[in-house]
């Protein structure tokens, strides 16, 4: 499918920034200490979610000064649409996480199918702790369970399709240097 780049330029001239590079920038800091002051000791594993959680991830393993293994996992549900579907994993963690401390890092909690998963599979092979780290919590209750948050969340966000810092529109401006939502969403 050929995309339209003079849409994709349109929808960055049109969206509301929600939080600046600055805000986000804080915010990343503030997560990487309390991750530092829990996980220091822990010899974590942590995991990078694809794509979404590039940004974050890299950003965020820079404040965490302390000895850890970094990798990926790479799953999706959205694929570049606005509403999610079914999760389909891409690439499963690569090496063994049984007994191990496992930290998630994605982006955005939303519904939180995805987290669920990734968590729900890293317990069926035996990580002895699972932890997440989101960048945005989005509000609203279609949550996949009452209640669920990432035991480590950067910035709340209203109920609208956001992008950058990671998240994409249409598989665009996941480099944008702040969070933006998009024009009547
Ligand atoms: O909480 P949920 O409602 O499950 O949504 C959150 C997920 O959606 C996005 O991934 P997406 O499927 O768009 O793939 P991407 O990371 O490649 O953009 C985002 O990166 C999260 O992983
Ligand atoms: N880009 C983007 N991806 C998402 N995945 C789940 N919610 C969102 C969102 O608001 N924006």
């Amino acid at each position: 499918m050929s995309v339209d780049l003079d849409h994709i330029r349109q929808v960055m001239e049109e969206a509301d920034c929600l939080y600046n590079e600055q805000q986000i920038e804080d915010a990343i800091a503030t997560m990487g200490h309390s991750i530092t002051e829990k996980l220091a000791d822990s010899n974590p594993l942590v995991f990078c979610v694809m794509n979404g959680g590039l940004v974050i991830t890299g950003k965020l393993l820079t404040h965490m000064q302390f000895p850890l293994e970094a990798s990926y996992v790479h799953a999706t549900r959205y694929r570049d649409q606005l509403t999610g579907g079914r999760l389909e994993w891409k690439v499963r963690p690569s090496q063994s996480i049984k007994g191990r401390t496992v930290l998630i890092i994605d982006d955005i909690l939303d519904e939180g199918h995805t987290l669920d998963a990734i968590i729900d599979f890293c317990k069926e092979e035996g990580a002895a702790s699972v932890l997440t780290a989101v960048l945005v919590d989005k509000k609203h209750d279609r949550k996949a369970r009452p209640g669920l948050k990432a035991d480590f969340t950067g910035l709340e966000i209203e109920d609208r399709y956001i992008f950058g810092y990671g998240l994409d529109y249409q598989g665009y401006w996941r480099n944008a240097n702040g969070i933006y939502a998009l024009k009547g969403h």
